[in-house]
């Protein structure tokens, strides 16, 4: 099977940064230590209320020695900002201002005339496209069709134990690759459930946040991280 990436989604360093409004825990001296434990890629997330990254960290990410992968809401301003920072990829992700997390995916298929020229514009500047949607073959379709050529299904259902949710993930995939879609996957996983999708062979990446910062405090976010990806690897043997 092909290798599986990890992207560290480090927004919740910043989350405990901001509580203090100091600037410290700083998530780029993060980043690096999950890179040297084993990390592909780095995944922050600017909210458009700047709750955990901010402007400034993406701008900082940017001389990180791996991929950055910047989630963003479809929105003017934040393909103002991808636009000028150059990520690698840019992953467009609904957001709601009152929600607490990324609730459910993007609604491509019935957004797509909005979508249209944010992608455009994004791989104009020569950024990578990916679009967090829920595993439903509706908003596949409508991804391919709109020309991105990622998708990142939202894992959340799955991670809350949802029943069929993991035969939804796994068809998805299926479809995906027959579009022409890489397939990445991401939200909720854990060490404990991260397996299962870790197996899914067509998933190439997956990026995960919230479990590694919090489990972090208990074991080190080296040895968390180092975790991650064996149990990863190990789901692929
Ligand atoms: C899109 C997504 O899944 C991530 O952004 C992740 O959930 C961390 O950010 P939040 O906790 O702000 O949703
Ligand atoms: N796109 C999903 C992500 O970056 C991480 O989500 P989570 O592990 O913080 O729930």
């Amino acid at each position: 099977m092909t290798r599986q990436r990890l992207g560290v989604n480090l927004d919740h360093v910043a989350t405990l940064r901001n509580a203090r409004g100091v600037d410290y825990p700083d998530p780029i001296r993060a980043a690096h230590l999950a890179i040297e434990a084993g990390a592909d890629g780095i995944t922050l997330h600017l909210r458009e209320d700047r709750r955990h990254i901010r402007d400034a960290d993406i701008t900082r990410a940017r001389s990180l020695p791996v991929p950055l992968n910047m989630e963003m809401a479809a929105t003017d301003e934040m393909v103002a900002i991808a636009c000028r920072e150059r990520p690698h990829a840019a992953c467009l992700v609904p957001e709601r201002r009152a929600e607490i997390t990324t609730e459910g995916g993007l609604d491509v298929a019935g957004n797509n005339g909005s979508l249209a020229p944010r992608i455009a514009h994004l791989r104009d500047a020569g950024i990578r496209v990916s679009l967090f949607i829920d595993p439903d073959e509706r908003q596949l379709q409508a991804a391919a069709s709109l020309g991105a050529p990622v998708v990142e299904l939202h894992t959340g259902a799955y991670a809350d134990g949802k029943p069929g949710e993991l035969d939804r993930l796994i068809e998805a995939a299926k479809i995906a690759t027959s579009l022409g879609l890489e397939v990445h996957a991401g939200h909720g996983l854990t060490f404990t459930n991260v397996a299962q999708v870790a197996a899914i062979p067509q998933i190439r990446e997956l990026n995960i946040g919230h479990f590694i910062v919090g489990e972090a405090v208990f074991i080190g976010l080296t040895e968390t991280v180092r975790r991650m990806r064996a149990i990863m690897e190990a789901a692929r043997r």
